[in-house]
């Protein structure tokens, strides 16, 4: 409900009983001589019988022809106009000057045509959720007939006629009704009078609520399905008369209707088809039951223009600059339950099938994941089906990158709650300060860390995105342009999980770099080249001159292609020597033909994220006389180890030449 105050304005001839309706109406009886125009009279929501989609305040507006312009200075305020007659003179009246002064006045609100002093009627009420036999159907239809129909016909803004005593009270809580329900639950959205069809917009939600009440994924509504969809709609239960009373009319309908015939609308023993949660719905419209529509529509949060509610797609989160967002267990868990649900052939992957399934409740694929190339941004298994594990990889992506892409999709696929309770916000970044510089503090409440792989064209950065996902290696090189993401879990020592997301920034490397704001996202720079080309370190180098800043975050050095020789850098700084100056780890040296190598990047990236003060530049480590004694054992080991390395790689040689020169 968007409106908080409803103004109703009665008008019609002079003597056709206004004055007399709001009076019975508010005061509940009939008092026969009154003063002519009464003052505007609020009435609050607790008088209406079914508060819960009624405005705050009504405002009845009373008024008389005999001041026409104070009458079309409230008809311009109006919401919807209360129109009274009540014989042939005023009958005559209402399409000879009323509804085409209203049209003249340029007005665009509903009208309830209303014939009032009908004074032999006894008062009935019949207010049911569900169709019912109406059981006012029988009284007097000579109104409806003779006055109403060929009115209704020619005005479509008229919304309802109903007829009101105000002597005997008849009808006018349920007047009243319809006066707020053409603002709060209005018919032109859902149905085209006109031709007689529900309009698309309506269809295409109805549909989508259809799919997400359909829980087993067979295609058909069945009594538990609905008992579900009437709890959730109506929080109350429906009872097996009102049920097979649904059914029976349905089975009616496709027999004997010329429009519907051999259409299947309910299946006994399976349940209520999508044709047929339709067709109720129109049902439901051209009966004048609409309000069960909108309480379906509004459950799933449509607004009156039949799209979600934004702000239950994009609910307001607070996230503080350095914090980042991330699924909940929740969250999480929701995910796993959609995946498996759709996972309908079982084997641990989505098929296009089951992708085009799971997605259709939703407008497509999110933006970032058509334009990151999706499923091959994260994990799929051999048959190129994205696996549970990537499910919820790309998953966490979106999350880190774009939260309000997950709250939209998660309401999309159905979360019942607030789709804030599916996200956490991690705490904003601590900072410390060591010799002079400020370095971020060690992290325990993130499980999601971003990563930029940088490095000179052709070093192997693809590769090592594409190893990351579980990919064989490829000789072929083709070079990226567009960046790319690449997203997958990984387990540290004492089996915590992480998803790191690498990304290769392709042509706006500079510009990424350049801008502090996404460098704030970044949690380590993985500064890659490629130790087989000596012209490759040299580029790091001048990217460290060039964006100084980069040296206040976590950086991993990385020589790739170890298979290959190892080539001299041709450079005024070799890699170790520069990773020494800046207290940071040697370069590791990786091949994306070896897989262990492998991981041990990946673990250290995320290890240097946890503890960005052990690798970011320039922090020398605190304890200098342990440090000291530390490295040199380190450096003996490591010279041990270089030497032997370095016989058996001649022996090797010498042994490979000898065998190749017989
Ligand atoms: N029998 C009968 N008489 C009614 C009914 N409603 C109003 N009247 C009578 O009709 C007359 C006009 O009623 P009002 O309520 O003053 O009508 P109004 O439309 O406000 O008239 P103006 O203010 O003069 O434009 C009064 O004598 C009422 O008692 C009704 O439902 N049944
Ligand atoms: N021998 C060997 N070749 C590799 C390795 N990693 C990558 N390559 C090859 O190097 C070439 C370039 O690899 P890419 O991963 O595309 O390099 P890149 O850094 O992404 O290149 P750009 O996108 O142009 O910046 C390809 O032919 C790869 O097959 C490796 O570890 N060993
Ligand atoms: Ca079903
Ligand atoms: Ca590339």
């Amino acid at each position: 409900m968007t409106k908080e105050t409803i103004r109703v304005v009665i008008c019609g001839d002079e003597g056709v009983g206004k004055s007399s309706l709001i009076v019975s109406l508010t005061k509940a009886e009939f008092i026969p001589t009154i003063q002519d125009v009464l003052p505007p009279i609020s009435i609050p929501r607790d008088f209406s019988s079914s508060p819960t989609y009624s405005p705050k305040n009504t405002v009845l507006i009373d008024t008389s022809d005999s001041d026409l312009i104070a009458l079309d200075h409230e008809l311009k305020s109006a919401d919807v106009i209360w129109l009274v007659y009540c014989d042939h003179e005023s009958y005559d009246h209402v399409s000879l000057f009323w509804l085409p002064h209203f049209r003249s006045l340029g007005l665009n609100i509903p009208v309830i045509l209303c014939k009032n002093k009908c004074d032999s009627i006894s008062n009935v009420n019949a207010n049911a959720m569900v169709v019912s036999e109406n059981s006012d159907d029988d009284i007097d239809t000579k109104v409806e007939d003779e006055e109403f129909i060929p009115i209704l016909m020619e005005f479509k803004e008229i919304d309802t006629c109903i007829k009101t005593s105000a002597k005997t009270q008849f009808d006018l809580n349920q007047a009243f009704y319809l006066c707020q329900r053409a603002i709060t639950h209005p018919i032109s959205p859902l149905f085209d009078a006109m031709v007689g069809e529900l309009k698309p917009l309506a269809v295409m939600a109805l549909k989508r609520i259809f799919l997400l009440s359909d829980l087993n994924q067979d295609s058909y509504l069945d009594d538990n399905e609905i008992l579900g969809l009437q709890k959730k709609c109506f929080n109350k239960s429906i009872d097996v008369n009102e049920l097979n009373f649904i059914k029976d009319l349905l089975l009616d309908i496709s027999k004997h209707d010329q429009e519907y015939i051999n259409r299947k609308l309910y299946v006994p023993g399976k349940g209520i088809t999508k044709d047929g949660f339709l067709v109720l719905n129109k049902i439901y419209a051209e009966r004048g039951r609409h309000e069960t529509t909108w309480a379906i529509l509004r459950t799933f949060h449509y607004t009156d223009s039949l799209c979600i509610n934004d702000k239950i797609l994009h609910p307001r989160l607070v996230v503080p600059d350095t914090s980042s967002v991330e699924l909940s267990p929740k969250g999480y868990r929701f995910l796993v339950d959609i995946f498996l649900k759709f996972d309908i052939d079982n084997d641990g992957g989505l098929n296009n099938q089951e992708l085009h399934r799971l997605f259709k409740c939703t407008p497509g694929l999110p933006k970032l994941w058509t334009s990151t190339n999706f499923p091959f941004s994260t994990v799929v298994n051999n048959k190129g089906c994205i696996t549970l594990q990537g499910w919820l990889a790309q998953w966490s992506m979106t999350t880190f990158l774009n939260y309000s892409t997950t709250t939209a999709y998660l309401v999309y696929f159905g979360f019942q709650e607030d789709a804030r309770l599916a996200l956490q916000v991690t705490k904003p970044r601590k900072m410390r300060r060591r010799s002079g510089k400020l370095y971020r503090s060690n992290i325990n409440d993130r499980k999601v860390f971003n990563c930029f792989v940088i490095g000179k064209p052709c070093c192997g950065k693809s590769s090592l995105l594409e190893a990351f996902l579980g990919r064989s290696f490829s000789e072929e090189y083709s070079p990226t342009i567009k960046p790319r993401i690449a997203v997958n879990s990984l387990e540290l020592k004492g089996g915590k999980q992480y998803y790191l997301i690498l990304q290769e920034l392709g042509e706006q490397e500079y510009a990424i770099l350049e801008n502090k704001d996404k460098l704030k996202e970044c949690d380590v720079i993985c500064l890659t080249y490629d130790s087989s080309d000596p012209e490759s370190f040299s580029y790091l180098v001048s990217l460290l001159d060039k964006f100084t800043h980069l040296q206040d975050l976590p950086l991993v050095f990385v020589a790739s292609k170890a298979d290959l020789d190892k080539q001299q850098q041709r450079c005024q700084i070799q890699p170790d020597e520069l990773a020494d100056e800046l207290f940071v780890n040697h370069p590791l040296h990786i091949s994306s033909r070896w897989l262990s190598s492998l991981n041990e990047l990946f673990i250290k990236i995320t290890e240097a994220a946890l503890d960005p003060g052990k690798n970011t530049p320039g922090l020398p480590e605190e304890t200098a006389a342990k440090d000291v004694d530390y490295r040199q054992t380190a450096l003996i080991f490591g010279s041990t180890v270089g030497f032997v390395a370095l016989c058996s790689f001649t022996l090797m040689k010498l042994f490979k030449s000898s065998k190749f020169s017989k």
